[in-house]
């Protein structure tokens, strides 16, 4: 839109009078902020110069007692002041370059003027501590700016909905403090400044969208209501953006209650861990706890037992088609992520408290000290009305008495006549010495043997005496014995007298077993391979992925469940790639939190993925519908229009996904008769996509294996600077790089190149959704590659959607 002269004069005049009075701010507070921070680190520093321990009566150490409190009393408050300061400081120089990038003019009902509100990403005050000079985006009135078009509007505020009407929303760009563009929007013209930002090219940092945050994704990011907010979006539908937005708006919302280290974030790999970790500190606000569902898996399973990851799974079953077993593997991994084997499980756990426990005997030597036997008859007379959990820790305490009446009886065996025959002069000596020091510790019973001494004019008993001797032997070998016992209490403390691999394995005997032992469980056809599988991995102390979880399920069902009660709010981004067994796990690890589940389940790669949006999706029962809130996204901002209507297509149900306006090239999808062809046509398509300027290009392969392949034969071509990304990178950099499809998830280029979109790659159905996932990383450009045939997902689209080129 055309902007009045008048308007961007007056404009240019508010922001030279905002940034004056941020500036001034600033300068004021400058010296505070040094100042504080001296004096604390100074008084730190003399703390406990200051303070003098006196404890030799008790009116001293009152008294110290007093200045240490006192002392760290003005410590913590000095502290306090100063980090409000700094951070109001930090805000104020946030805000100048930029301090504000939407205005909206709001005349409430019953009022008889509007009021000018400007939005920016934290507030900015009057000195008198009334007017807003800037609003935080997530105070409740500027959610006006983000849910409207001029004309009626309202908001809601703790006191209730404030009706009106919005008389202008204007959207500014603002650089090192000038007017760079200025656009007023009305219900004709969309989002200019979303159409400025999408332009632009990929980063290798997610960046924020505080500005131009969509309606639907402000419903999610200020969702306060439900206990499971669930969000089913698009490829590029800004999920990942909303989530770290809503991140943002909980922390000042809640921000009297709440930290940063309370809120954690599972990432589907540590890459895409470090691609957004730059986006709340850019708003000014802490970061939240990341991690992955692997990292977690490995911490509870220790070292007693390797998990694969994700990763390995994938590679396994986009690879090893026609491998011995490979359809077993396949239903195993559908099945024991599936609501049957859950259930299962829980009937085992009842079985588990009638019969067929299994226990690790507790041993010395080579030789049993507690069979496991004696424990499982131990265990099964205690009271059968008692749940698993108490009768174990029952066990527990039995074993731990057990081994104290034990522990006094081994000190007559033989091995240890053995140690001490072993002993050096120096063990020996340092018993000695501790005899010695125990007369001197007794010393009034000391004071009494001298006194009886003389009396009876008696030497007492020493050294040379035999009892001493006795008593120094006694102590020696209970000492002996007691080392080797602190090993096998410690170990009933920590459960290890439960064989959870021999629980979890005798699960996987044979059907007529497995049926009873969990009354009846639905049976996969290939069970008998399944079984063979499972128990030949923890033969090797290794457990499939798929086994990791239901795994720790049927140990915490045994031992009790862990549980992370500080934590308020869990994040799971690509949601689709976790199984109803992993969301049944978070919600009992983290009993006091609330849940926000993002993905997409056209980019469900994994075998074990769950529906997000279905009626019938085990993410709705996990907490139930009433405390459910479903939100979809359906507007794909990342790609080009053409982009979404090529890759959109590919989808069953795809129909519905809506590109937002930007223009670009039709997907170019070049044949190639043969391999050297290809590489040679890559490397020159890459040379002209960064003479246009694009400075983050990937080749997109199917599994790592081809990414392996793809690189090396790219670099033999003369691509010496591609970088090749695993699952072991760390960092997301720009470039050019050769990247799998599964660990490109999630994050953005400006050109995606599909290595090969041939029949071979993706053929089978469940390859589908990996072409599909692969496509929709591109923002500007896509181009696809083929030696022969086209992959039937590509076959099947309309031919208007793409270009083509042989050579
Ligand atoms: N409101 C918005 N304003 C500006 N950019 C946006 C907005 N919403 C989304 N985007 C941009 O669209 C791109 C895709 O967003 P994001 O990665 O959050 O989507 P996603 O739904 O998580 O995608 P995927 O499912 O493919 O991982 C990003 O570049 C993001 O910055």
């Amino acid at each position: 839109m055309e902007m009045q002269t008048k308007d961007w004069r007056q404009e240019q005049e508010r922001l030279a009078g905002v940034r004056n009075k941020l500036q001034a701010r600033i300068t004021e507070l400058e010296p505070e902020v040094a100042g504080l921070h001296d004096q604390a680190t100074d008084i730190r520093k003399r703390f406990w110069e200051e303070v003098t321990i006196n404890t030799s009566t008790y009116e001293d150490f009152e008294e110290s007692f007093y200045t240490i409190n006192q002392q760290s009393a003005i410590l913590a408050e000095r502290e306090r002041g100063h980090k409000l300061l700094t951070q109001q400081w930090k805000n104020m120089n946030r805000l100048l370059p930029s301090p504000y990038f939407g205005r909206i003019d709001f005349k409430e009902d019953g009022q008889n003027h509007s009021e000018q509100i400007y939005i920016g990403v934290s507030s900015f005050i009057e000195e008198d501590g009334l007017s807003f000079l800037i609003y935080d985006w997530r105070t409740p009135i500027a959610s006006l700016y983000y849910d409207y078009s001029p004309g009626l509007a309202s908001y809601v505020t703790p006191a209730g909905r404030i009706e009106g009407e919005m008389e202008l929303k204007r959207q500014y760009q603002i650089q090192n403090g000038h007017i760079r563009n200025m656009f007023d929007a009305n219900e004709t013209i969309g989002d200019e400044l979303l159409q400025q930002v999408l332009g632009k090219g990929a980063d290798s940092q997610m960046k924020s969208i505080v500005a131009t945050i969509q309606k639907e994704q402000n419903a999610i990011i200020r969702n306060d209501k439900s206990h499971m907010l669930i969000v089913q979006g698009a490829a590029g539908s800004g999920k990942t953006s909303a989530a770290l937005q809503r991140v943002a708006y909980l922390l000042y919302k809640h921000r009297q209650s709440i930290r940063a280290d309370q809120i954690v974030l599972y990432s589907p790999n540590p890459m895409f861990t470090s691609y957004i970790s730059t986006v709340l500190p850019e708003l000014g606000e802490e970061n939240m706890q990341q991690t992955t569902f692997q990292e977690y898996l490995d911490y509870w399973l220790g070292s007693s037992l390797r998990s694969e990851d994700p990763f390995d799974q994938i590679e396994y079953v986009l690879t090893a088609q026609g491998a011995p077993g490979y359809e077993a593997r396949l239903q195993g991994i559908a099945y024991k992520a599936s609501e049957y084997f859950l259930q299962a499980l829980q009937n085992y756990g009842m079985w588990l408290g009638r019969e067929g426990m299994c226990f690790n005997s507790i041993r010395i030597r080579d030789r049993n000290l507690i069979t496991a036997e004696r424990m499982r008859a131990e265990f099964y007379r205690y009271d059968r009305s008692l749940p698993l959990l108490n009768r174990v820790d029952l066990l527990q305490d039995w074993l731990l008495n057990e081994l104290a009446s034990l522990e006094r009886l081994e000190r007559d065996a033989p091995w240890v006549q053995d140690e001490l025959n072993y002993l050096d002069t120096e063990q020996y000596a340092e018993v000695f010495s501790m005899l010695h020091k125990d007369r001197e510790v007794f010393d009034i019973a000391e004071q009494f043997a001298t006194v009886r001494e003389k009396m009876n004019h008696k030497r007492r008993e020493d050294e040379g005496d035999f009892d001493f001797s006795r008593r120094e032997e006694d102590l020696l070998r209970s000492r002996i014995v007691k080392e080797s016992f602190i090993p096998l209490r410690k170990g009933v403390k920590k459960y290890s007298f439960i064989d959870v691999k021999g629980i979890y394995g005798q699960l996987f005997e044979s059907e007529a077993a497995y049926r009873e032992k969990t009354n009846g469980a639905y049976i996969p056809p290939l069970w008998t391979e399944i079984c063979r599988q499972t128990k030949e991995m923890l033969l090797r102390n290794e457990l499939f992925y798929e086994d990791a979880t239901p795994y720790l399920y049927v140990k915490e069902l045994i031992e009790g469940v862990r549980t992370n009660t500080e934590i308020r709010y869990v994040f799971v981004d690509e949601g689709q790639d976790y199984s109803s067994f992993q969301y049944e796990y978070l919600k009992k690890l983290f009993p006091r939190a609330r849940m926000t589940v993002l993905g997409d389940f056209g980019q469900a790669i994994f075998m074990q993925s769950t529906s997000l949006a279905a009626s019938d999706s085990p993410l709705v029962r996990l907490f139930g519908e009433a405390e459910t809130t479903l939100v979809r996204l359906v507007r794909s901002y990342r790609s080009t229009r053409e982009i979404v209507e090529f890759t959109k297509r590919m989808l069953p149900g795809g129909e519905e996904i809506a590109p937002f306006e930007r223009e670009g090239p039709k997907p170019l999808l070049t044949t190639l008769v043969g391999g050297e062809m290809r590489d040679a046509q890559i490397l020159a398509d890459i040379e002209a996509l960064i003479a246009e300027g694009f400075d983050s290009i990937a080749v997109i392969t199917k599994t790592a294996a081809e990414s392996r392949e793809a690189h090396q034969s790219l670099r033999i071509h003369g691509a010496e600077a591609t970088r090749l990304i695993t699952k072991e990178t760390q960092d997301f950099e720009k470039g050019v790089m050769v990247i799998p499809v599964y660990l490109a998830k999630g994050v953005e280029f400006d050109a995606v190149l599909v290595y090969d979109a041939s029949p071979e790659a993706y053929g089978r159905e469940n390859e589908r959704k990996l072409l599909y996932t692969a496509c929709t990383r591109a923002m500007h450009r896509l181009h696809l590659y083929a030696t022969g045939d086209w992959s039937p997902f590509v076959q099947a689209l309309p031919a208007h959607l793409y270009e083509k080129a042989s050579y």
